[in-house]
């Protein structure tokens, strides 16, 4: 079998692809390109989520990296996608390697690695990895067996968080706040480290449940449901819920309105912008919204657009200075942090703005939109066949070449960098992209309005046929 990373890792249904004779193969592929890049003597690290057999699975790996003589830096319980990637500046590991399927159905389990530069794999290293895996290494001659150690970096990553917020104004602020881990591994982390900063919190589904509650870890509105009651029944200020390895967040008011993660971005630029009063680019992909732009143009910085994936907007996290990051999907980070999208951390930032906004977050977007203008964002998946799936590319291409008109208005922007983006004349934009984790087409949608919202959508579901 042909095993592909995908937008981030390599993602398979436990037992038909994702098995221990696979995750061996992945892992020896891995520490063959730990070694040829010198990285192997400073080690890695081996988290798991909470998904069926990822502790199993991580053991697995473990194994195969000592036997290269890596020596594993191994967690006593599953831990965040985000805290391994911080693990890797605290301990100088060389990379890390999370079993995490991340927010996908409960049958499925995942690979991610993250190199020593501490975010998402990018293209060349995933793309190396993959050759490596076709044609099996084996350990240098001679290679003793390396040492195991204890991964242990929850101190250091609370008291690194608590560094990059403002928790004395969120401790003056007296909020409630409901946090909803959706079973997954970032149990323990947000409600501990909003505690300290004197925050009242009630948690939800923080236990250990292979199955999710019988639906998928994605703090979307349809799974949010209990989050929302929780929040009304307690009078909280927020509900904050983290997907399955705790790198995205979806939000909830007081008011009981579900903040989207185009909006959240949105908020957090202002909120850096004008009450922090940083400065420095902007990054987003391609799918994210552009109220982010009018935010950032109005205080004389730049927006930065990348494919979608975090690993690009990590890369600019690293090398432009930007402020923050952020997608459409639900990740973000700032800087000062590490490269990786982290739900935690992007808690801990919706629980400042509430605070130093006057214990409403909703009162903050409406501030926003006032300000900026009002912005509808909407993303629609299709499954596709096959065949249809090529028919669609082909159609694609074409309007990459030459579209210039669509449901009556004239395409001012074509952009390519990720699927098909096309700009109107009005500043309304559509992008039709094939997902990298899933077999849809995705079609993202921005607009003034949900009628022009709604009316682009139908258009461009009927010239695809989707
Ligand atoms: O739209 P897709 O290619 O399925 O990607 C959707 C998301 O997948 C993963 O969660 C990645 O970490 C994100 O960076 C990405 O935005």
């Amino acid at each position: 079998m042909r095993i592909k990373f995908g937008t981030d890792g390599w993602r398979g249904v436990i037992a038909r692809d994702f098995t221990f004779a696979n995750v061996e193969r992945v892992a020896a592929a891995i520490a063959a390109y730990l070694s040829e890049k010198s990285q192997a003597a400073r080690g890695a690290i081996v988290g798991f989520d909470n998904r069926f057999l990822a502790d199993k699975f991580a053991e697995a790996v473990a194994e195969v990296l000592l036997r290269w003589g890596i020596p594993v830096y191994f967690p006593e319980r599953s831990v965040p996608t985000p805290v391994v990637a911080f693990g890797i500046r605290h301990y100088q590991t060389g990379g890390a390697v999370v079993i995490t399927a991340s927010h996908n159905p409960p049958e499925y389990c995942g690979i991610k690695f993250i190199p020593e530069y501490a975010g998402p794999a990018l293209p060349d290293v995933t793309e190396r990895i993959e050759s490596l895996i076709e044609s099996p290494p084996s350990p240098p001659a001679g290679v003793g067996r390396a040492l195991r150690h204890p991964f242990r970096p929850q101190e250091d990553y609370f008291a690194h968080l608590l560094r990059l917020v403002e928790g004395d104004k969120i401790a003056r602020a007296s909020l409630k706040v409901v946090v909803d881990p959706m079973f997954g591994a970032g149990i323990g982390y947000l409600e501990e480290v909003l505690r300290r900063c004197g925050v009242s919190v009630v948690t939800i589904h923080d236990w250990r449940d292979p199955l999710f509650g019988g639906d998928l870890p994605d703090p979307v509105p349809s799974r949010l449901g209990e989050l929302a009651a929780k929040v009304k029944e307690t009078g909280a200020h927020l509900g904050l819920a983290l997907d399955g390895d705790a790198d995205r967040l979806g939000v909830i008011t007081g008011e009981g309105h579900f903040v989207t993660p185009n909006q959240v971005l949105s908020l957090l630029c202002y909120h850096l912008l004008s009450y922090r009063g940083w400065r420095g680019p902007v990054a987003r992909t391609v799918a994210t919204t552009h109220l982010v732009d009018r935010i950032a143009s109005a205080f004389g910085v730049a927006t930065k657009e990348t494919p979608v994936g975090f690993k690009y907007l990590g890369k600019l996290l690293r090398e432009e200075g930007c402020l923050c990051a952020g997608e459409e999907s639900g990740g973000l980070s700032i800087r000062g942090h590490v490269p990786e999208k982290d739900g935690i951390l992007a808690g801990l930032l919706v629980v400042e703005m509430t605070a130093v906004h006057g214990g409403s977050l909703w009162r903050l977007w409406e501030e926003v939109r006032e300000k900026f203008g009002e912005v509808v964002s909407q993303r629609r998946d299709y499954r596709t066949s096959a065949e249809d799936k090529e028919r669609i590319l082909r159609v694609l291409a074409s309007w990459a070449e030459s579209r210039e008109e669509l449901a009556g208005q004239k395409v001012v922007e074509r952009i390519t960098m990720d699927g098909v983006k096309l700009v109107l004349a009005d500043g309304s934009w559509v992008l039709v992209r094939a997902s990298g984790t899933e077999p849809v087409f995705r079609v993202y949608v921005e607009a003034s309005t949900e009628e022009k919202v709604d009316r682009l959508h139908e258009t461009v579901k009927a010239e695809l046929g989707l």
